[in-house]
This record gives C-alpha cells, sequence and structure tokens, in this order.
C-alpha cells in the first residue's frame, strides 16, 4: 500500500496545517490535490493511503462536499479527526492597499466567517469562490484576483503580504478535519471516541426522524452532529449525517446501531475514531445503566428468564 496521504491543497491550506499535527505524517508523503472529491477519489482508486479534509466547522457547520462524498460511492471509513482554531489573513500582492482591493476570494467555507469583516471594510468588494483558501492565494499571486483570505502561513509560499491578520467573524472558530481511508477495522477504543454513521429512513411517518434518534436516546448516547444531506431523490428526501458519542466496541454504541440497521433502509457506518476534543465534554459518559458490565448484566438475566432461572 502506497504511504501518501492525500489532503486539500495546494500547500499552505489549513487542511495541511492540520494534518502535520498527526505524528505519522513524518513517514508519509502528503499529496495535495485541488479538491476534496479528487483527494477521496485517490483513496477509493488506491493511490493514496488516506486522504485528510475539513468536514465541519463552528460557524456553519458540516462541509457539504466533504459528507456528500462520504455519503456516497464507494464506502470509506474515518480514522482520524482533527480539531483546528482558524483565524485569517488578507492577502496581497506586495504594494496593494486596502483601497485597491475589488476582488477577493477563498473557499466557500470561509466566507461565512469574514462576512462581517468584509461588511466593514470592504463593503463593495466582488466576492469569488476558490477551491480552497491557499489556490486562492495562488490566484492572487497570478493577479487573478486582489485579495485572497487565508492563512497567514500561505504568504510567504505564494510571494504575497498580509494586509490584516487575525480576522474572524466569530469568537473560538474551528474547523474539523478528518483522516479517511478504505474500509478497516477501526482503532481500538480509547475513552473518548466518536462514531460516524450516515441513516436513510426506510418511509415517510410522522415521528421517523424521532424514531431513528430514539434508538441513541435510549441507550443514553450523546449526538454530536446531526446533518441532513438530500437524497437527490425529490423534495423532502433527506438522509441524516450523525456523529455519537462512543465507539462501535461499546455495547451501547453497538445496540443502537443494530436497532438503526433494524428500522433504517439503510446505514452506512463511517468509523469510530478518537474524540480531537476528548476531556472538553461535560456530559456524563456512559449514562447510568448504559455501561457494558449493565448491558452484559441484562442480557444475563433476560437468557437466565428464557431458561427459567431467574
Ligand atoms: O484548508 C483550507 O485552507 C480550506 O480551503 C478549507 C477550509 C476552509 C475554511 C476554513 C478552514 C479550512
Amino acid at each position: 500500500m502506497p504511504a501518501s496521504y492525500a489532503y486539500l491543497g495546494p500547500e499552505g491550506t489549513f487542511t495541511e496545517v492540520a494534518l502535520r499535527t498527526l505524528p505519522e505524517t513524518a513517514t508519509r508523503e502528503l499529496v495535495p490535490y485541488v479538491s476534496v472529491q479528487s483527494a477521496l477519489d485517490a483513496v477509493r482508486a488506491g493511490e493514496a493511503e488516506a486522504a485528510f479534509v475539513p468536514i465541519e466547522n463552528s460557524v456553519e457547520g458540516g462541509i457539504t462536499t466533504t459528507l456528500d462524498e462520504l455519503v456516497a460511492g464507494q464506502p470509506l471509513m474515518i480514522y482520524r479527526e482533527v480539531l483546528l482554531s482558524i483565524t485569517f489573513a488578507l492577502l496581497v500582492r506586495p504594494g496593494t492597499k486596502l483601497s485597491d482591493i475589488k476582488t477577493v476570494t477563498a473557499h466557500p467555507a470561509a466566507q461565512p466567517q469574514v462576512r462581517n469583516w468584509l461588511k466593514a471594510h470592504l463593503p463593495d468588494v466582488v466576492w469569488e469562490s476558490a477551491a480552497s483558501n491557499a489556490d486562492g492565494a495562488r490566484l492572487v499571486q497570478e493577479g487573478r484576483y486582489d485579495a485572497a483570505f487565508a492563512g497567514e502561513f500561505a504568504a510567504a509560499r505564494y510571494g504575497l503580504e498580509a494586509l490584516e491578520t487575525g480576522i474572524h467573524d466569530a469568537e473560538n472558530a474551528q474547523t474539523r478535519f478528518v483522516l479517511v481511508g478504505r474500509p478497516a477495522r477501526p482503532a481500538a477504543p480509547t475513552g473518548a471516541d466518536k462514531t460516524s454513521v450516515v441513516l436513510w429512513q426506510r418511509d415517510d411517518h410522522p415521528g421517523a426522524l424521532r424514531d431513528l434518534l430514539g434508538e441513541f436516546a435510549t441507550r443514553g448516547i450523546n449526538l454530536m452532529l446531526l446533518q441532513s444531506r438530500p437524497t437527490g431523490a425529490g423534495i423532502g428526501n433527506y438522509c441524516f449525517c450523525i456523529d455519537a458519542e462512543g465507539h462501535i466496541s461499546d455495547r451501547r454504541v453497538a445496540e443502537a446501531l443494530t436497532g438503526l440497521k433494524r428500522i433504517c433502509l439503510q446505514v452506512r457506518y463511517l468509523g469510530s475514531y478518537p474524540r480531537a476534543d476528548a476531556g472538553a465534554s461535560d456530559v456524563e459518559t456512559p449514562r447510568p445503566g448504559t455501561s457494558d458490565e449493565e448491558f452484559v448484566a441484562a442480557a444475563d438475566w433476560v437468557a437466565r428468564c428464557q431458561d427459567g432461572r431467574f
């Protein structure tokens, strides 16, 4: 298997910075791709061992291009996650002044994070989306746009200068990135893990979503992401991307997935992996009555009842 990780490039993305925080990157070749889709395709085609892509940010929620890639096509699996605090720099060619800027570019996920700043400082500027923040910087270097929002670290790589740094509409904005590979045995549980799934309901009926969520709720499983995505089958047809607290080897999670498999049209398992914010949760886990021991003891009691040994 090739020891390379694909990532959303080009060089100088936040994605690259987040990826380099993983110790195993020291022994991997890191290969930039122009889009999330092409990075994930490299994994599907066996050209890369795994791909590292943004999946969620604390300002706008799920990054839909990534979710849609994971929802459809040949199954992939999340191996790891990384959280990165994000502030933007406004990068320009040397000598450009704020008053010279007529056009600006960045990744679409950057826009909601800098919207207020733009309104206050560059209200008439024309925004155009770039394939990534570093790609926006590259386009400014080429003269296609006057300015790009990107990480300050991207300035040197593209011969630009930061006219302004620390731009962030929301305090503590974070982006979550995931390392995605082909289906494999999930990493061993750490005690602070997350399980990601996609659910398709069997039929439309009142309370259908509540029925799905009930499988988690009755087993005391906290949810960390719930994002609906259109299935493409028409207005009102959605599947649900869910991140739940816990590991598939925890009884409560395995039982919730068993229940979901019974009642859903389809369940896609996207992996169980260590939480990047381990220790930050104030939700007591496991909830009373949902530990592995309690599941085993209860199943044991039912077996004894079935046997007439109660
Ligand atoms: O990694 C990047 O630089 C990206 O283009 C994705 C992104 C977009 C907005 C915030 C963080 C990462």
